[in-house]
């Protein structure tokens, strides 16, 4: 993605442009239609386009296809070369999104003043969004519950050795974010870190982005295995991988060495292999859909993320630190988050985990009322029925005699108290007002067991003693 795309109809002109782009060290690439110049998008986004706006025999004319590329790939600055006195025209183009315009004949020095500023333009708009995403994906693992402790002792421990890593865990509850903190924190951070989107990645070009491929035109151009090289490679959702990727990332990691498309010569890399998988693979294995050596080979030191339902105590740390990261990256309102909000939270549902936390978080402070404190109405899902006291009868409730609704009700107000607090008893019970050796009766009357799992509604219980830590 550094090369820049001439597409004009005359050929002279279009081989003047390349020859003097090849003069000042830009790789070229050629089109001459409308159709030459979507195949050349389409095989590899240019980083720059220089487009004449009249094209003949053309199927599609320069604002036509202006547009198109604008849709599909926002980010290629193109420039536009209009006849001269086409002024009107060139307007249009910039208002469909070109980056500026240059009038025939040109000027040599002009045109390359207009390029250097687009490409500039364009590098620091990608150095933007990798900074922003990577200030929301920095491998910053933040939390103090017993279920991330527990990980983050098991990350520490891996963090030294070369091991190869499977981590599974729900959607959003932080795979990637535990393989970036594994590669920071190892002899490999100074190496790059590559994700392979599995999911993303077409399987009929998968080879090529994974091994690279040679050509004559184009010589070598490396896939992400050789773009890792000496770092980490992270395999996003192993278990969405076409079958033949599977056979073909097995070779690679048996023989450690491969061929990159259209290439001969043997390619060797040091890598470290860190996988994730939201999937049971096991399932996967069993229905045929996933290769039991490849995943005995990645699946050497198995770790789960826990999802956020199990670490709920970790839920206000984490959504102040969204708002602070929102506030310094996208200017924000740095809000507080008020204590019913903070409980609201809490006890939400989370099947999208830390992800739809963040996503909350974000649209809360777009949408917010203001700046003070974030309350619980702003947040999805929160009717008014609790704000005005009262207390919805789903389910069984209204048809239980008075004790047993009561009964129920207590059941269910600690145990999710109980989850809020991450199991521990002193601090819910000085939260719901009662005595901890009280709490404790309580609990038992209602049935709920204090040492174990309580029918798998309770993940992390403890028995009290002195040090409330798990
Ligand atoms: N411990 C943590 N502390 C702070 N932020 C975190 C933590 N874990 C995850 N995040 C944030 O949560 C979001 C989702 O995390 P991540 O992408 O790592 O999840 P994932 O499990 O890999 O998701 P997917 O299954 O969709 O690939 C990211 O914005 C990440 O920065």
């Amino acid at each position: 993605m550094s090369d820049i795309l001439i597409v004009d109809d005359e050929k002279d002109i279009r081989e003047l442009i390349a020859d003097i782009l090849k003069d000042e060290g830009y790789a070229t690439r050629l089109a001459a239609n409308s159709d030459e110049c979507m195949e050349q998008i389409n095989a590899e986004a240019p980083a720059l386009m220089i487009l004449d706006i009249w094209l003949k025999d053309s199927r599609m004319d320069g604002i036509d296809i202006l547009k198109t590329v604008k849709r599909d790939n926002p980010d290629i600055p193109i420039i536009i070369i209009s006849g001269h006195g086409n002024i009107e025209i060139a307007v249009a183009a910039i208002k469909q999104g070109a980056y500026d315009f240059i009038e025939k004949p040109f000027n040599i020095d002009q045109l390359m003043v207009v390029i250097g500023r687009a490409m500039e333009t364009a590098r620091l708009r990608r150095e933007n969004s990798s900074l922003r995403r990577r200030d929301l994906h920095s491998g910053e693992m933040l939390g103090a519950s017993a279920a991330f402790r527990k990980l983050k002792d098991q990350l520490d421990k891996v963090t030294k050795s070369n091991g190869r890593v499977m981590l599974t865990g729900e959607p959003g509850s932080g795979k990637e974010t535990a393989a970036r903190f594994v590669h920071q924190h190892s002899n490999r951070a100074a190496a790059p870190f590559v994700t392979v989107n599995s999911a993303s990645i077409a399987a009929e070009r998968m080879e090529e982005v994974l091994f690279g491929r040679e050509t004559s035109e184009r010589g070598i151009e490396k896939g992400l295995l050789e773009q890792a090289h000496g770092g980490v490679i992270y395999f996003d959702e192993v278990a969405e991988m076409p079958s033949g990727t599977q056979s073909k990332i097995l070779r690679v990691l048996t023989e450690q060495q491969f061929t990159r498309v259209g290439g001969a010569d043997k390619v060797r890399v040091d890598l470290r292999v860190i996988s994730s998988t939201t999937r049971d693979l096991s399932a996967e294995i069993a229905a045929g859909r996933f290769r039991q050596e490849l995943f005995d080979r990645l699946n050497v030191v198995p770790i789960a993320v826990p999802p956020l339902s199990e670490r709920r105590e970790d839920i206000p740390l984490l959504a102040r630190h969204f708002i602070e990261a929102f506030n310094r990256t996208q200017g924000l309102p740095a809000r507080e988050v008020s204590d019913e909000a903070g409980a609201a939270l809490q006890t939400m549902d989370w099947p999208g985990n830390i992800r739809q936390l963040r996503n909350i978080v974000e649209r809360v402070l777009i949408l917010g009322e203001g700046t003070g404190p974030i309350e619980a109405r702003e947040l999805p899902g929160e009717g008014s029925p609790a704000e005005e006291g009262r207390i919805v009868l789903g389910g069984a409730l209204a048809t239980l005699p008075l004790r047993e609704a009561r009964e129920l009700f207590e059941r269910e107000y600690l145990l999710t108290q109980i989850n809020r607090f991450g199991g521990n008893i002193s601090r819910t019970a000085a939260f719901v007002g009662m005595e901890r050796s009280a709490l404790h009766r309580k609990l038992k009357s209602l049935g709920v067991v204090t040492s174990a799992k309580a029918g798998g509604r309770v993940a992390h219980l403890e028995e009290d003693d002195e040090d409330d830590d798990l």
